[in-house]
């Protein structure tokens, strides 16, 4: 298959669960008049149920199938911004995926600054249910080695939606005129 021009391919934006990949996602898209898509918002679309319900009826490793199957159909389309669910990039073939063919951008939040947020969250995301702080600590520090693959990162301890959001769209516009 032919590549994808950089300034033609989608933006998919990593991390960990609640680090704002969806909030910033819809921030960005709007910056660069792009189409947004929110892989979990898409797979509850498919479903007609959220990823809470979709874990609690069907189990993970249906929810992990049909979140790969989506990513590997939507990577290939052009000029989105793609926010990605927090555990998404556990699997390899997404992986693959989304490093071949879209531009990808790590949301890299602290421990102390995620561990403030965990009420916001706690309800909706089933991989924290019944956890304890420890747990949940471990979690966040087994997951950061996946999203080491990625083409640039971001620091967004203390920064807000629309500074990240600005960050991201007038980097990629440096990038889009300097490989031009
Ligand atoms: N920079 C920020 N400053 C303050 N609050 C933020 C920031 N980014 C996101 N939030 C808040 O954190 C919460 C989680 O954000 P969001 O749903 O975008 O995370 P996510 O990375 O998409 O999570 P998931 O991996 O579970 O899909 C939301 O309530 C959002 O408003
Ligand atoms: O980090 C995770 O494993 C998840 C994050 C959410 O975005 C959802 O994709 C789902 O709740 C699983
Ligand atoms: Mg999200």
């Amino acid at each position: 298959m032919r590549e994808i021009p950089l300034k033609e391919q989608s933006i998919v934006l990593i991390g960990f669960m609640g680090v704002g990949k969806t909030t910033i996602g819809q921030a960005v898209a709007k910056k660069l008049y792009r189409d947004f898509i929110d892989i979990d918002e898409e797979i509850e679309r498919r479903f007609g149920m959220p990823p809470k319900e979709i874990f609690a009826k069907y189990g993970e490793a249906v929810f992990r199938q049909h979140e790969k199957e989506i990513i590997s159909e939507i990577c290939h389309k052009k000029l989105k911004v793609i926010s990605l669910g927090g555990g998404a990039f556990l699997q390899k073939e997404v992986q693959d995926v989304c490093l071949a063919t879209t531009t990808i951008f790590f949301l890299d939040l602290s421990w102390d600054s995620w561990k403030d947020r965990i009420s916001l969250l706690i309800d909706s995301r089933p991989v924290l249910q019944g956890k304890n702080m420890e747990e949940i600590k471990q979690l966040f520090d087994d997951r950061q080695p996946i999203y080491g693959q990625h083409h640039s990162r971001v620091v967004t301890d203390n920064q807000e939606i629309e500074e990240i959001a600005d960050y991201i769209a007038d980097s990629l516009k440096l990038a889009w005129e300097l490989y031009a």
